[in-house]
């Protein structure tokens, strides 16, 4: 997790002093890659330990088309709470998009589904992309999408991903956001025989708000220890059926936690 290390250290002396929606302040910059290779470990952050739980139960909630906290709350899994309604309700935000977006004859359009059709069917396509960013819907999320893309690519029996996440809130979000897509590479692998390749992560929007630098120096200091392994103990008939204890990361050695206030 070096080039995490890295861009933390780009970000906190290069970036640009900038306002924003929170009122927080931010360090920024604009455009930056990061390439795992999922073939060589499963790229949860250890320069601070990170619960996987929560990232885990976030991307079973989201694969479910669900928008409301209940799911999350009812897993002991608070990081939505911020920005949900009184009825736990967040708009439509990923979950919906990812597996019904509206279409104007009033029907709908399961992205997932047709996503792991295309790569059994036609593993060359340039097309295998996901959106959540419903330009028609957004007024209506609590929260527009910060992962907004995703684009699936097979090469020599391994399936890579990139993801285009607009804004990047690099000490709390960005370290779920990789473990997600990490996980959500090898769970579309798996029911589609392939390897994993790379997950390439690029940002759009890259900041360290004002309140995480304390954080982010302590973070510099600490020296990463190696990557653990992601083991997915069982293959389900589909990619909607997988369970929390479906999935098991060994030889995960962490730095203790960092806590930091979230910027709502
Ligand atoms: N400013 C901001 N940053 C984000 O990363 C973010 C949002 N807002 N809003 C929507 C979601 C919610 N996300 C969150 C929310 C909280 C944590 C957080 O507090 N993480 C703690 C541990 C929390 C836990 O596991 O329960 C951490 O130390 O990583 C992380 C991501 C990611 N997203
Ligand atoms: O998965 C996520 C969700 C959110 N974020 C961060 C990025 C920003 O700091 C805020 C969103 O604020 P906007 O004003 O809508 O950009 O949340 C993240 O990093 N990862």
């Amino acid at each position: 997790m070096k080039q995490y290390l890295d861009m933390l250290r780009l970000v906190r002396d290069s970036g640009v002093r900038k306002d924003d929606r929170t009122g927080t302040g931010t360090l920024s910059i604009f455009g930056h890659q990061m390439r795992f290779d999922l073939s060589q470990g499963f790229p949860l952050l250890t320069t601070k330990k990170l619960h996987l739980r929560s990232i885990i139960y976030e991307l079973l909630w989201f694969l479910k088309g669900d928008t409301n906290v209940k799911y999350l709350r009812d897993h002991g899994v608070t990081i939505w709470d911020e920005w949900a309604n009184d009825k736990g309700e967040l708009g439509p935000i990923y979950g919906k998009q990812w597996r019904s977006w509206p279409t104007p004859d009033g029907s709908s359009i399961d992205q997932i589904s047709r996503t792991v059709d295309l790569i059994r069917r036609n593993p060359d396509s340039r097309r295998i992309i996901v959106n959540a960013w419903n330009v028609a819907e957004l007024d209506q999320m609590s929260l527009t999408p910060c992962h907004a893309l995703f684009q699936f690519w097979v090469a020599n029996g391994r399936l890579s991903c990139q993801l285009y996440q607009r804004s990047a809130d690099i000490f709390l979000g960005v370290p779920f956001n990789i473990a997600s897509y990490a996980l959500l590479t090898h769970m579309f692998a798996e029911q589609c025989d392939l390897q994993v390749g790379d997950f390439v992560w690029t940002g759009g929007d890259t900041h360290l708000y004002l309140n995480h630098l304390d954080q982010a120096d302590e973070q510099l200091k600490r020296s990463p220890h190696a990557s653990p392994k992601l083991l997915i103990k069982r293959k389900p008939p589909s990619i909607f059926e997988y369970e929390y204890e479906d999935f098991e990361v060994v030889n995960y050695q962490s730095h203790p936690a960092i806590k930091a206030p979230i910027a709502v």
